[in-house]
């Protein structure tokens, strides 16, 4: 299930205006990796080229390569819906569908995709993406209320049993914490270093303590000014990253002495 990601000379733009200049990565299966760098470097921007939800901006595109497990996902023969389909995206905010219910939330991927499951089946499946994201406990007697009656971190967990129930290979995290209290961000950030075991998981943050905790690997962005592209600065394991980086510039980022 789990896949390498392969970002090969990797530029992306929004209409004339050039945002990432020339990213080379590999992400490693069954490992988190995280995004850092300070705003407006194009963290989000590469995370959404990963799985094609860039181009839905109007004017947005991309030039080079991303590949999964060696597949071009911007090959012509590709379609971006089932792209989006085996990376999983996880937003800032928690976005459970507000009028579903916590099941048929689990479910809608499914429903989506066209799948025909019978009920048997689809219990199953909720009760494993639930457990999955930590949250069948706390919600096995309420599956047909509301999903938008739960607390935002119970959401965001929902979110993520929804993310996982069309098993991806792939989940993106856009700062998935920074809507969240310390108690529930401590509880996805134990659900994020269970979810490596399965998928490949990329996470965009501003919280280095997070980053620290969470990630086998970190990528350091940075803009040399505004106006111009974001870059990749530095990118290896997330001790090396953090105690002795190559480079100057996420030494100070790391220490805080800038962004
Ligand atoms: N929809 C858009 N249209 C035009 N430009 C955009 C759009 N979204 C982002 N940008 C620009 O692309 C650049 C990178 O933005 P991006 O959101 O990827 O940065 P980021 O590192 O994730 O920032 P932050 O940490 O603040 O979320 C910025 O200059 C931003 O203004």
């Amino acid at each position: 299930m789990s896949k390498r990601i392969e970002l090969k000379d990797l530029n992306i733009f929004y209409g004339k205006f050039h945002a990432v200049k020339s990213v080379n990565m590999t992400i490693e299966p069954r490992a988190v990796t995280a995004f850092i760098g300070s705003s407006g470097c194009g963290k989000s921007t590469v995370l959404r080229s990963i799985n094609r939800m860039h181009e839905v901006i109007d004017g947005a595109y991309v030039e080079g390569q991303v590949l999964l497990d060696g597949v071009d996902l911007y090959d012509k023969a590709v379609d971006p819906v089932r792209v989006r389909r085996h990376i999983g995206m996880v937003f800032q905010r928690p976005n459970p569908f507000p009028t579903m219910s916590i099941r048929e939330n689990i479910l809608a991927g499914v429903r989506l995709n066209n799948t025909k499951i019978s009920r048997s089946e689809a219990d199953e499946l909720v009760e494993q993406s639930l457990r999955g994201a930590n949250l069948w406990n706390e919600v096995k007697d309420r599956l047909d209320r509301p999903g938008s009656g739960l607390s935002g971190g119970q959401q965001q967990r929902l979110c993520i049993a929804r993310a996982i129930a069309v098993s991806p290979d792939v989940l993106l995290m856009d700062e998935p914490c920074s809507a969240l209290d310390p108690i529930s961000t401590l509880a996805i950030e134990d659900l994020i270093k269970e979810l490596k075991e399965t998928y490949t998981v990329v996470i965009v943050t501003h919280n280095m303590q997070q980053a620290a905790r969470v990630s086998d690997s970190t990528a350091f962005f940075n803009l040399k000014a505004h106006g111009q592209p974001g870059e990749l600065i530095e990118y290896g394991p997330t001790e090396k990253i953090f105690h002795n980086p190559d480079q100057k510039a996420t030494e100070d980022y790391i220490t805080g002495r800038f962004g």
